[in-house]
């Protein structure tokens, strides 16, 4: 380990049941004889800002401690690290209600095997996306993801966790009407209804939609659904329940290192799972631009 230590950011609100997850994590790296220090977020955005403060204190690993929303945040508290200034290493504690860099990576959940992640794990230099100013590091989406993640209640999630996604993409079927935006990528402009833009290959936790992808490839993979309406969105629904995606009719896929959506202008724009730009939008990927603490036993390629 390098730096002053750990910091655990920890968001209390994180659904799943996984709090006592955090305080069991950090009594097992002191029994490992970690430095080790814990600091719970008050608000949203708050992870970004104790991850920009742990870096700028010298902690050499800066642990996100909750769902795909803090891990978010902490990645952009790191990425804003003043230029020239040391970044510390990124690691993820899964503890909220989807956790999908985690789920892919299969990093360990039960607290013995993440304090000895966090205490004598290995450095994996990642790549990370940005959609126009938000870095991300699982993936971006314009369309049928981002209309059902704008439409997540947070209650019902607080509820019944995962299921709330399912909710909320079947209220975005009722309600969007699937519409076709333009896209310019690989110096072609296509039209398409969903756009992801992915760093990794599963989409949500468990649907398999870019099996090439890896994290440290320099690339980003993007999958562009090519008809619009409702009708072709349930299809492509279907197709990614059921792991049949590149079966789909209509369905573009191709790695590239810049994709933009210039019109219509004001479409939301999912990024790690929450709503957090909107278009017109530039998505590029940023080789080897953080370490991910992973499990010093783990194989350097992800199995497909
Ligand atoms: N102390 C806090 N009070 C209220 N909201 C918070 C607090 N800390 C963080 N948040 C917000 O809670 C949101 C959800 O957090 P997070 O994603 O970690 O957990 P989750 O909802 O269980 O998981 P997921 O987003 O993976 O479904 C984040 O967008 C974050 O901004």
């Amino acid at each position: 380990m390098t730096g002053r230590g750990i910091l655990i950011i920890h968001n209390p609100q994180a659904g799943g049941g996984r709090r006592r997850i955090v305080e069991d994590v950090h009594q097992a790296c002191v029994a490992l004889g970690a430095e080790v220090e814990s600091r719970a977020t008050r608000c949203p955005g708050d992870a970004e800002t104790l991850a920009r403060e742990g870096a700028g204190e010298g902690f050499g690993t800066v642990v996100a401690a909750g769902g795909d929303g803090t891990v978010n945040e902490v990645l952009n508290g790191l990425m804003g690290v003043a230029p020239g200034a040391a970044r510390p290493a990124m690691a993820l504690l899964p503890a909220g209600t989807v956790n999908v860099l985690a789920a892919e990576l299969e990093l360990p959940r039960e607290p013995a095997a993440s304090a000895a992640m966090l205490v004598a794990g290995r450095r994996r230099r990642i790549d990370v996306g940005r959609a126009n100013d938000r870095f991300f590091v699982s993936c971006a989406g314009v369309g049928a993801d981002a209309a059902a993640v704008a439409r997540v209640s947070l209650p019902l999630k607080r509820m019944v966790g995962r299921g709330a996604y399912a909710a909320a993409a079947v209220h975005a079927l009722a309600l969007e009407a699937g519409r076709l935006f333009g896209v310019e990528v690989g110096g072609q402009r296509v039209e398409a209804s969903a756009l992801l833009a992915t760093n990794i290959k599963r989409y949500a936790g468990p649907c398999l939609v870019a099996p090439a992808a890896l994290l440290d490839d320099g690339l980003l993979d993007v999958v562009l659904a090519r008809s619009g309406g409702r009708a072709a969105w349930f299809r492509y629904g279907l197709h990614l329940l059921f792991g049949t995606l590149r079966d789909a009719p209509g369905l573009m896929h191709l790695q590239t290192r810049r994709v933009t959506v210039a019109d219509p202008p004001g479409l939301p724009v999912q990024v790690d799972g929450d709503i957090r730009t909107h278009t017109p939008l530039a998505i590029e990927i940023i080789p080897a631009a953080l370490e991910l603490v992973v499990p010093a036993a783990m194989p350097v390629a992800e199995a497909p």
